[in-house]
């Protein structure tokens, strides 16, 4: 292992040597300065890395029926004078036996050996003989590391199991395929935990995809907290962990009714915003700018045109107004253009009529008195300066109120608030909507924004300015179950590559969900186009915890095969308390829970609109108070279910709500009732 360490420490000081070389170099022009910044940041990058690898740098060995070892870790570690690696990077295709390899299919094996460090020291040693030779006096056979890493105390943030990661999981971390990766499977079955390391291995072994970004999506900012130190445990420190309203930049603080917020998750809003802003495109209308003293027109089939041309650019709505307005710009030009020849024709005519003069001078100042001083200077009169013209109505303000007036600059905000304040708009943009459902979304122009408005800011910024300029390469998309089609959109628009790895369960969903499972969630925007993988076995919950689940399962998410644990403990606890006296109920069981397990991760899950009862009675001493609505993905040593009847009425999505609720402890659960 200090051979290991030893390396460790030296790439780091060579890292450190050279990027304090890179910072003190000169750059003299701009292109070298960003070539040094850049060079300065994979090198920050690098020592992160190492740093992040420092903890359980190694933690597995495989030796070979062939009387070859490897060690596995955290990241690769070769040094040039020896042929094998000293350790193996864990997402290498050599260390898949550590994974995958079982008595039935040892895979070249004879021995699997997990190592737990202390520090830099080996403090423990499990071995898996796998060849079935009997046991040498140097094999350690005993509790895996797994039996360990799930008795151990949750503390509140999730863990790395890169030491532990089981087949099933495994072959979904390792899948070979780019495209859309799809994993579900009940509470507890390791589905973050396979998003997270799925993350990693792209990273790794998707060099195209890691090149433009990984982004991580969560369902909130404690959900994110929860799992944020997994990947830099994993040496990864570039992957971004966000929410989508993070994503879109919106704050979002107001709340509101769970039908309405899936009303707006409905995609007949994504075709609503762009009626709406098509409505604002030069709808009907006659075009006409003063250019000097008098004004020049242009007809309504000139205006259609110039909006036909640029809808056509297929420019987002900002942008197609400059196609716009060039196109006006034309139209009045040749207008200007035409009218300047007739006048000069009908003059020569009149003129040559009565007195045969030749009126070449006078057409100039008729130009002149127009306002077109480059034309006068450009060339004879009769030559009509097009392009002064046009470059003149360009930059002139009142033109550009003219246009305003036909195809007005938008912002996101307007081009939301416009739909959902008006009930014209909703009745003319959503017209397969109902009367109550359009009253329903219907808001005060001021009104706050709320979590369900967010992508629909997202999709009408995508409608006016274009879609967003950070993309990534690949996106996890976690608790994936809760995306509305609007959230969907968002997430693809930032995805150009399709390339993603969704995780999540249908029976955990939330209220805004409408899809049942994924072909209905996926279908509008990947069509059948993922690869679908279940992992079945629960890490999490107890059997005796999911005993107690089974019929609520079978009927919030019909037709689902439970999952089975591989852990067990006690039977879950219920008691019962009056509603007025749930909270005394609750601090007495936690403070006694507190007492017996000191040291657990303790937790009540109650309706949202009771944490702050919890929190106000001091609850928090003993436990974190968590509104059900927050529960997902997050565990606890115990839990204390209070109010179920509470949790179950308080949304659409009350029993799911519940279910996600009874499911987030590792060891005890007591349901608090009236
Ligand atoms: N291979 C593994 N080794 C060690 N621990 C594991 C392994 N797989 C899962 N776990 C642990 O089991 C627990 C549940 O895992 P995880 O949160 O990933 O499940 P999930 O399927 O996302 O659950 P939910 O549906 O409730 O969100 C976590 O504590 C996780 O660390």
């Amino acid at each position: 292992m200090s051979a290991m360490y030893e390396l460790l420490d030296e790439r780091r000081a060579d890292a450190l040597a050279q990027l304090a070389e890179v910072l003190r170099s000169s750059a003299d022009s701009a292109g070298e300065v960003y070539a040094r910044d850049v060079a300065a940041e994979d090198l920050a990058r690098r020592m992160r890395r190492l740093e992040g690898a420092e903890e359980g740098l190694a933690f597995g060995r495989l030796d070979g029926v062939d009387g070859t070892a490897l060690h596995i870790g955290r990241l690769g570690l070769h040094t040039e004078d020896r042929d094998l690696p000293l350790l193996v990077d864990w997402r290498a295709e050599a260390a898949r036996p550590f994974y995958a390899a079982t008595a039935v299919h040892p895979m070249g094996l004879r021995r699997r050996r997990h190592l737990r460090l202390e520090g830099r020291a080996v403090r423990a040693v499990s071995d898996e003989l796998l060849d079935g030779s009997a046991p040498a006096a140097e094999d350690v056979v005993g509790d895996g590391p797994l039996k360990l890493a799930l008795e151990a105390q949750r503390t509140g943030r999730m863990r790395s199991a890169v030491a532990t990661l089981q087949e099933e999981q495994d072959a979904v971390v390792r899948s070979p395929h780019r495209g859309v990766t799809v994993v579900q499977g009940g509470p507890g079955t390791g589905k973050t935990v396979v998003a997270l390391h799925r993350a990693a291995y792209v990273l790794y072994a998707f060099p195209r995809a890691a090149e433009r970004g990984v982004l991580v999506l969560g369902p909130n900012a404690r959900f994110l907290d929860y799992i944020s130190q997994v990947l830099p445990s994993l040496g990864e420190n570039d992957v971004l962990l966000t929410t989508c309203d993070e994503l879109a930049a919106v704050a979002a603080d107001a709340v509101e009714p769970a039908d309405v917020a899936q009303l707006k998750g409905n995609a007949v809003m994504a075709e609503a915003l762009a009626g709406l802003v098509r409505s604002r495109q030069a709808p009907e209308g006659d075009f006409a700018v003063r250019v000097g003293q008098g004004w020049a027109g242009v007809t309504r089939a000139d205006v259609a045109e110039a909006r036909d041309v640029a809808r056509a650019s297929g420019l987002p709505h900002n942008r197609a107004r400059e196609v716009f307005k060039d196109r006006l710009i034309g139209a009045v030009a040749d207008a200007l253009e035409r009218g300047t020849a007739q006048a000069l024709e009908q003059i020569d005519a009149e003129v040559a009529r009565i007195t045969g003069l030749d009126l070449d001078a006078a057409a100039e100042a008729d130009l002149q008195a127009l306002g077109f001083d480059g034309v006068a200077e450009s060339g004879p009169a009769q030559e009509f300066d097009a392009e002064a013209v046009r470059a003149d109505l360009a930059d002139d303000a009142q033109v550009d109120r003219a246009v305003e007036s036909l195809w007005p600059r938008l912002t996101p905000e307007a081009v939301v608030r416009s739909l959902l304040a008006d009930t014209d708009a909703l009745r003319a943009h959503l017209p397969s909507m109902s009367g109550e459902e359009r009253s329903g979304l219907l808001r005060a122009p001021d009104a706050p924004w709320t979590d369900a408005d967010v992508p629909l800011l997202d999709e009408a910024a995508s409608l006016v300015d274009g879609p967003p300029e950070r993309t990534y390469g690949h996106v996890v998309v976690d608790e994936a179950q809760e995306l509305t089609d609007m959230r969907w959109r968002m997430v693809v628009r930032r995805c150009p590559g399709k390339s993603l790895t969704l995780v999540g369960d249908f029976a955990q969903a939330g209220p805004a969900t409408r899809a049942c499972d994924w072909p209905q969630a996926l279908g509008p925007h990947f069509g059948s186009r993922f690869v679908l993988h279940t992992l079945t076995v629960s890490y999490r919950t107890t059997e005796e915890i999911l005993a107690t689940t089974r019929d609520l399962l079978a009927r919030i998410s019909p037709g689902q095969q439970p999952v089975r644990s591989i852990r067990h403990g006690d039977r879950p606890r219920t008691l019962t308390a009056p509603s007025h006296a749930l909270v005394a109920a609750v601090a007495e069981e936690l403070s006694a829970e507190a007492a017996q397990y000191p040291g657990d991760l303790l937790a009540v899950i109650c309706a949202d609109a009771r944490a702050g009862d919890m929190a106000s009675a001091g609850i928090t001493r003993w436990a974190r108070v968590v509104p059900a609505s927050e529960a997902r993905g997050l565990e606890f040593d115990g839990v204390v279910v209070a109010g179920p009847g509470e949790i179950v009425s308080a949304r659409p999505s009350g029993e799911r709500d519940l279910y996600v609720a009874l499911t987030r402890a590792t060891k005890r659960l007591c349901t608090i009732g009236s």
